[in-house]
């Protein structure tokens, strides 16, 4: 280094030195302005203005040798060889230009790194073909280690020079990588002319043809005015270049901030600009982005290497947004020339709206939407799941089947709102009550599931289900305590069921068994429950087609004054004679048609039929009509009825409706209106089976009944049971307090219609006067004014 400071210092003109670096500054900046031109030129102008950076620097290059040789003062006579002297500069040009083309190829990473050092390779070679141009009164010896030392320089600072000056379009870049560029050549050269020792020898002349110092002087100033001109175009070139392109970028950014999609412009990896979508989409300002590295953004590098592997193709990933939370983005890369070069665009697409849609989607297809609760098809497949594994591990699980009892009546009489409110609640309270592992879903409209696993005792299945029972106590949305229960169904696998089908079987089965034994209670399968409830499925399957088969007929009972044993009317009463199974009992297929709902159709036929065969009758009798609680809340019941009345001509006063107090009570308030309108029809009404139900006293004042039933069972037990006596007793009183007269039903003996005389009872109905028949074996009795009742009997009531 002493060498090559010793030789500036004391074998230089410094002020030579210093215009010598100040060129080499020049055509440096110069060179890395046209540098950049070249590179946002399109193909045809490219090669031309490759050219013009060559020759500036390559001018550039030669004109610092020349000049600083200018500086150097050997104090002995020097001239310069014309046709190496020229070499030289064709070498620099040259040399320039090859460096320059190879370090703007595109897709070469390293190009600039390359393109740089043979840049340096060119100075070298520039510099010692001007060297062996010099000729000079004496021997030059060289030190080979610096000549080494000032060709690795000028490579090593040359790349560096290129890798910064395109780096980017900043004027950073480009005044760094032209202090580089200048740094390579001046320490190339210095270190270079360290490496030269002249010694003096006279006997050396010079040749004549060489040029003089003073003219290569005048050819140096013209080459330096050539850079200085070239200069000027360089700089006028980047200003008009700058304008343009922050002209471009102001456009390219109003069109990108239309767009919905966040955009984002990489210049490699490094983020030039983006878009308003993008800054709003990661929450910060883009001067805080731009500039930034990609990767920054999209932290999986597979990812990212796929996106600019497959352009114009969708990636899905993860984009890290300014607070570090992840946020799942869909990204097309494309490349656009943008500023003369190519350049990456990113789309991000928001991926959250379409997440949250597909989760709502697989939410929706396995959860019940009303309570949150699983549904049938993730039920389903949680149970075969589930018996899979209590089969291999030899394990007993249970399957409890809940069913609302009084639903119904809350959605007609309270709204669906509150239905689905009570649902709700429901599925609340059970939930509160399930331990983890324990399933439980909603199956379809009030029918519930749980999924019990590893059960040891049958036992703990019984205690959840009175836990369940428990949790139900409630009183809400003004729906009374009482009016929902819920009746439980209990199977368990292995023991009653091999696979899901039988299994949920099996739970039903025992859920009707709960259901008919009193509602709100719970019930184990038993082997002997499969076997009725496809009875009672095969019952209602045939039912369904009982009326357009004629399988269906009406038997008539008469109604008779108790002390003269005139007949008042006829009960009507349905028979079902079944192809194969014979007199189906009412008992047996009237409540089968009352949960299926069937019994609206039926109810519908009886009471048409009913009416008809009354109004031909020549006597003016009653006829007793049962109708069940679905008819009396059904909507359009009263219309019916009057229109059944006024089709077949029968008085409405002969038409009586016989109303069970069950009937009432689940819905009362519906009840009272129909029974109002119906006696405003002047239709009769009598409340069947009194003293089995509810018996209360505020229902016979409340509705507007025209007689009371005593239910059979007690007749029978008069005379047996003194608490039956009681009963009739006190139900006969209650009709006279009330004006309500009385009738007694299922009278067999004249025991009994000897005793209800002289209890008071007015009417009676049972075998003694008559058994349930067609209405062609009575057919004496509703054309004529026959007494029914035998001899003695009528003695006996009369006495
Ligand atoms: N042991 C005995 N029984 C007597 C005597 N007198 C009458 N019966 C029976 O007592 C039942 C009286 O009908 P219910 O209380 O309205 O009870 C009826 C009624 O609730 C229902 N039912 C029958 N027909 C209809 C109908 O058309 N519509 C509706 N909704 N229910 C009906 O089926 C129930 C049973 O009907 P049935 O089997 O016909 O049974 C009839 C009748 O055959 C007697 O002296 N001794």
């Amino acid at each position: 280094m002493l060498t090559v400071y010793d030789c500036i210092v004391s074998e230089h003109d410094l002020r030579l030195v210093a215009l010598a670096a100040l060129v080499c500054a020049l055509a440096s900046l110069t060179a890395v302005n046209l540098l950049h031109h070249v590179r946002r030129s399109g193909h045809s102008s490219r090669i031309v203005w490759l050219g013009i950076a060559a020759a500036s620097t390559g001018f550039g290059i030669w004109a610092t040798h020349f000049i600083a040789m200018l500086a150097f003062s050997p104090s002995l006579p020097t001239a310069y060889n014309v046709v190496l002297t020229v070499i030289s500069l064709i070498a620099a040009v040259a040399l320039t230009g090859i460096g320059f083309g190879a370090a703007l190829l595109p897709g070469l990473a390293a190009a600039p790194w390359i393109g740089g050092a043979m840049v340096g390779g060119g100075i070298a070679v520039m510099h010692y073909t001007g060297m062996a141009a010099f000729e000079v009164a004496g021997t030059i010896a060289w030190d080979p280690a610096l000549v080494a030392s000032s060709i690795l320089l000028g490579g090593l600072i040359g790349a560096a020079s290129l890798f910064v000056a395109l780096r980017s379009f900043s004027l950073r870049s480009k005044l760094v990588g032209a202090l580089l560029l200048t740094v390579a050549i001046c320490s190339h050269h210095f270190t270079a002319m360290g490496a030269v020792a002249i010694t003096p020898d006279p006997a050396i002349a010079l040749s004549p043809s060489s040029i003089r110092t003073e003219w290569l002087a005048i050819g140096v100033a013209f080459v330096s005015l050539a850079i200085l001109l070239l200069a000027v175009v360089a700089l006028s070139l980047d200003i008009r270049e700058r304008r343009r392109a922050s002209l471009e970028m102001e456009r390219m950014r109003d069109l990108t901030d239309a767009a919905v999609e966040g955009l984002v412009l990489c210049n490699g990896d490094t983020i030039v600009t983006v878009n308003q979508s993008f800054a709003r989409l990661v929450g910060l300002t883009s001067d805080q982005i731009v500039g930034q590295s990609l990767a920054a953004w999209i932290p999986d590098s597979s990812k990212r290497d796929n996106l600019f592997a497959a352009l114009g193709q969708a990636v899905e990933t993860e984009l890290r947004n300014g607070d570090g939370t992840l946020l799942p983005v869909e990204l097309i890369a494309r490349q656009i020339n943008y500023n003369g070069a190519l350049h990456n665009v990113v789309a991000f697409r928001d991926l959250r709206d379409r997440r949250n849609a597909e989760a709502q989607i697989r939410y929706l297809a396995h959860h019940d939407p009303l309570t949150g609760l699983d549904n049938r098809a993730s039920f389903d497949q949680r149970l075969d799941r589930e018996i899979r594994l209590h089969r291999r591990a030899k394990r007993q699980m249970a399957l409890l089947c809940l069913d609302l009892d009084g639903f119904k009546e809350v959605n007609d009489i309270y709204g669906h709102a509150t239905g689905d409110r009570v649902l709700q609640d429901i599925a609340r309270h059970l939930s509160a009550v399930l331990v983890d592992g324990q399933m439980l879903a909603r199956l379809g409209g009030d029918e519930f599931a749980i999924i019990a696993p590893l059960v040891t005792d049958p036992a703990q299945v019984g205690q959840l289900a009175d836990t369940l029972l428990k949790s139900l106590k409630w009183d809400e949305d003004g729906v009374p305590a009482g009016l929902v229960s819920v009746s439980i169904g209990i199977a368990l696998y292995p023991s009653d069921a091999k696979d899901r089908t039988e299994l949920l079987s099996s739970a039903d089965a025992a859920l009707y068994r709960a259901k008919t034994e009193g509602k709100g209670t719970y019930r184990f399968f038993e082997a002997a429950m499969g076997a009725q409830i496809r009875e009672r499925r095969s019952i209602e399957h045939d039912l369904r087609s009982a009326i357009a088969n004629n399988e269906l007929s009406l038997a008539y009972q008469p109604q008779a004054q108790v002390d003269t044993g005139e007949v008042n009317g006829f009960e009507v009463l349905l028979r079902w004679t079944h192809p194969t199974r014979g007199k189906v009992p009412p008992s047996i297929f009237i409540p089968i048609a009352e949960d299926s709902g069937l019994i609206l159709k039926i109810g519908e036929w009886v009471m048409r039929e009913a009416c008809h065969e009354a109004a031909t009758w020549m006597r003016p009798l009653t006829i007793a009509v049962n109708v069940s609680a679905l008819q009396l809340t059904s909507d359009g019941f009263v219309e019916f009825v009057q229109s059944t009345l006024s089709q077949t001509k029968l008085p409405p006063e002969r038409l009586e409706i016989e109303i069970t107090e069950t009937a009432l009570i689940r819905d009362p308030n519906r009840a009272l209106q129909t029974l109002q309108k119906l006696k405003a029809l002047g239709v009769n009404i009598a409340m069947d089976d009194f003293g089995t139900g509810y018996s209360s006293l505020s229902n016979l004042r409340a509705f507007p009944f025209d007689k009371i039933k005593i239910d059979r069972s007690f007749i029978q037990a008069v005379h047996t049971n003194p608490q039956a006596a009681a009963i009739v007793r006190a139900v006969l009183g209650l009709g006279r307090g009330l004006g309500l007269p009385v009738i007694a039903e299922g009278v067999e003996t004249s025991e009994e219609l000897r005793f209800l005389g002289l209890e008071g009872c007015t009417e009676a109905q049972g075998y003694l006067f008559g058994r349930p028949a067609p209405i062609a074996e009575f057919v004496p009795l509703i054309n004529d004014n026959v007494v029914v009742l035998p001899q003695p009997l009528r003695r006996a009531a009369a006495d």
